[in-house]
């Protein structure tokens, strides 16, 4: 679904080159959700900004379905980002003045691809989400629990490849955090959606499949949940972050 290949990517101040990505590798298949954490300035932005094709790498392939980044021009891109891409912001950025209904539908509306179906879709994300009661009010007329979950109904209109998420809980108590990790949860499991998400949040990357932690521009280690249970699997990632400290 999506692949990362051997991805560089420096950026340069002044007559100084930083390189920030050293080589990332990584894959998410269909339908899986993969955190990916690591201390601050270890590239997460950088990566997430260069799958998301609002920078360009300087070397190595991201595919996205069949379709590899680096070969597509800046319409082409456009297009990616519109109709492939779907994105959850850490303040959500809902219009206000558009209803939950019509915020959801914005990408669509943006894509040129309002119909029928479309608005056939929006009503099946606003019961996926429990916010059809609600989908005729403003943001200012309701929570932030379904301001988040109108967020993550708007990512899915345009049946996105992948849903990228930037720090998604970074500004929430825990319960409010947890309404956005049970949509995501939801969306995989109702629609196969596959959800990418960087967060620095132990709590929420322990809902994941799969969280791979970056070091200094690379992978450093890749911890599978599998059949762990939460906060044990929770342990492991703060263990694992405890580690590369020492190391
Ligand atoms: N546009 C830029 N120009 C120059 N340096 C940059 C630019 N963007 C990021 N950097 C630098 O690249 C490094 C990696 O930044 P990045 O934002 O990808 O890290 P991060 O892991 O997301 O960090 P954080 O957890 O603090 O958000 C940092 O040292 C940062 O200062």
């Amino acid at each position: 679904m999506l692949t990362v290949k051997d991805l560089h990517k420096s950026y340069q101040v002044g007559k100084t080159t930083y390189e920030v990505l050293k080589g990332v590798s990584l894959s998410v298949e269909t339908g899986e959700f993969v955190a990916v954490m690591g201390p601050s300035g270890s590239g997460k932005t950088t990566l997430l900004n260069c799958i998301s094709c609002y920078i360009p790498a300087d070397s190595g392939q991201i595919t996205l379905g069949t379709e590899e980044l680096a070969r597509l021009d800046e319409d082409a891109l456009a297009a990616v980002r519109n109709r492939k891409l779907g994105f959850v912001f850490q303040d959500f950025l809902l219009l206000d003045g558009l209803t939950v209904r019509e915020n959801i539908l914005l990408p669509a509306i943006i894509s040129g691809a309002v119909g029928h179906l479309t608005e056939a879709r929006a009503d099946q994300l606003c019961d996926v989400f429990g916010i059809s009661a609600i989908r005729n009010k403003y943001p200012a007329e309701i929570s932030g629990g379904e301001k988040q979950r109108t967020a993550v109904a708007r990512a899915l209109i345009n049946h996105p490849l992948v849903i990228l998420a930037d720090e998604p809980t970074g500004n929430l108590d825990s319960k409010s955090s947890r309404a956005v990790i049970r949509s995501f949860q939801q969306a995989r499991d109702a629609l196969e959606a596959t959800i990418f998400m960087v967060t620095h949040d132990s709590y929420a990357a322990s809902f994941c499949d799969r969280v791979i932690i970056l070091r200094d521009g690379v992978v450093w280690r890749t911890l599978e949940k599998g059949a762990t249970d939460r906060s044990a699997f929770q342990d492991q990632l703060l263990d694992a972050i405890r580690d590369m400290s020492r190391e």
